[in-house]
């Protein structure tokens, strides 16, 4: 790519795809799609190459709840088990991105397809992450529900950074992305790929091409990160809620940085000043896309900035 034309893998945060968490509709996220599709076709009318990510925990939370209430709980057999549920909330969201994306391109006379690939990551299956839940899915619940979904139901729920508690479920790294040869011919051929959702469906590689889906949810910002670095992309945005990434974030002190050095990072990290399941993912893997290879960077910001901090105008640019 030129300089000013980049590869860009954009992971899309929860407000991107559910501006409201009281309001889990399909119309809703429908509409919200709308909203994030401008930003991200700006990018794809100035010639980058966009490569979309996105997380999955309120709708994977939402099959799974469906499916439970359903089926009669002594009739387990009769559960879609939970990696089924992952390769449904690809489709599920791939198709809003999708219908959105689109639509904003044919108005704007922007000459690109885009479809959704359903992926699935290899992880492995010693990962200490099989051992220690920490991925919220799903709705918020009093602690009074969250105690009797432990004791009826054999759920673990954690309280979530304040907001109520949630069922969390395992969290392995991504080790390879399976589809990764087939997102990078699309992309190589124009088209706009949508690819590990909901961080993509865990498996593991038994070997002779067998490939065992596993119960758990890959965070969407380090399998973003795995994509970039396969696809050799030039810069991963991550886009959030916050414009712009901070120390001593919510207190009288907070300082908003625009730039962040790799020593200054792995200092703040080790200072605490990043929450763990919200911004200390994002900046773990920004990291590990920035020491990857020589001139990657990331960009941290919120959906409306995308453009003006790809401009270097606003968000925080690690690397
Ligand atoms: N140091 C920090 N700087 C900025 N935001 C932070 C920081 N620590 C925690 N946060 C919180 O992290 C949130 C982003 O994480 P999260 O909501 O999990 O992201 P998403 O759902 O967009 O992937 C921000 O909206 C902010 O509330
Ligand atoms: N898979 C994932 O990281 O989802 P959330 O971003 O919704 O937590």
């Amino acid at each position: 790519m030129t300089q000013d034309k980049k590869r860009i893998v954009i992971a899309l945060g929860g407000n991107a795809l559910q501006a409201d968490s009281k309001d889990t509709t399909a119309k809703k996220q429908r509409e919200t799609a709308k909203e994030t599709a401008q930003p991200i076709v700006d990018l794809i009318e100035e010639g980058h190459e966009v490569i979309l990510a996105h997380g999955n925990g309120p709708q994977v939370g939402q099959i799974i709840a469906t499916y439970e209430t359903a089926v009669e709980h002594d009739d387990s057999n009769q559960l879609m088990p939970f990696p089924e549920c992952g390769a449904m909330s690809q489709g599920y969201i791939g198709y809003h991105l999708q219908q959105a994306v689109r639509e904003e391109m044919v108005q704007r006379g922007v000459a690109k397809e885009i479809a959704t690939v359903v992926t699935q990551v290899v992880v492995d299956e010693n990962d200490p992450g099989f051992q220690n839940p920490t991925k919220p899915v799903g709705s918020f619940y009093s602690q009074e529900d969250a105690k009797k979904m432990e004791q009826e139901l054999g759920f673990v729920m954690k309280e979530d950074a304040g907001r109520g508690y949630r069922r969390v479920v395992a969290s392995p790294e991504p080790v390879d992305v399976v589809e990764a040869p087939v997102v990078s011919t699309l992309v190589d051929q124009g088209h706009v790929v949508i690819t590990v959702g909901g961080g993509g469906i865990p498996v593991v590689d038994r070997g002779n091409g067998v490939l065992e889906g596993k119960p758990a949810v890959i965070d969407k910002d380090f399998a973003s990160e795995k994509v970039a670095e396969i696809l050799d992309a030039d810069l991963l945005i991550i886009l959030t809620a916050v414009e712009k990434v901070a120390i001593n974030f919510g207190k009288p002190d907070q300082k908003e940085l625009e730039q962040i050095s790799v020593k200054e990072a792995y200092r703040y990290i080790e200072e605490g000043h990043f929450a763990p399941g919200s911004m200390l993912p994002k900046v773990k893997a920004a990291l590990k896309f920035v020491e990857s290879a020589p001139g990657r960077r990331t960009l941290i910001t919120s959906l409306d900035k995308a453009k003006e901090g790809i401009a270097g105008k606003t968000g925080t640019t690690i690397g």
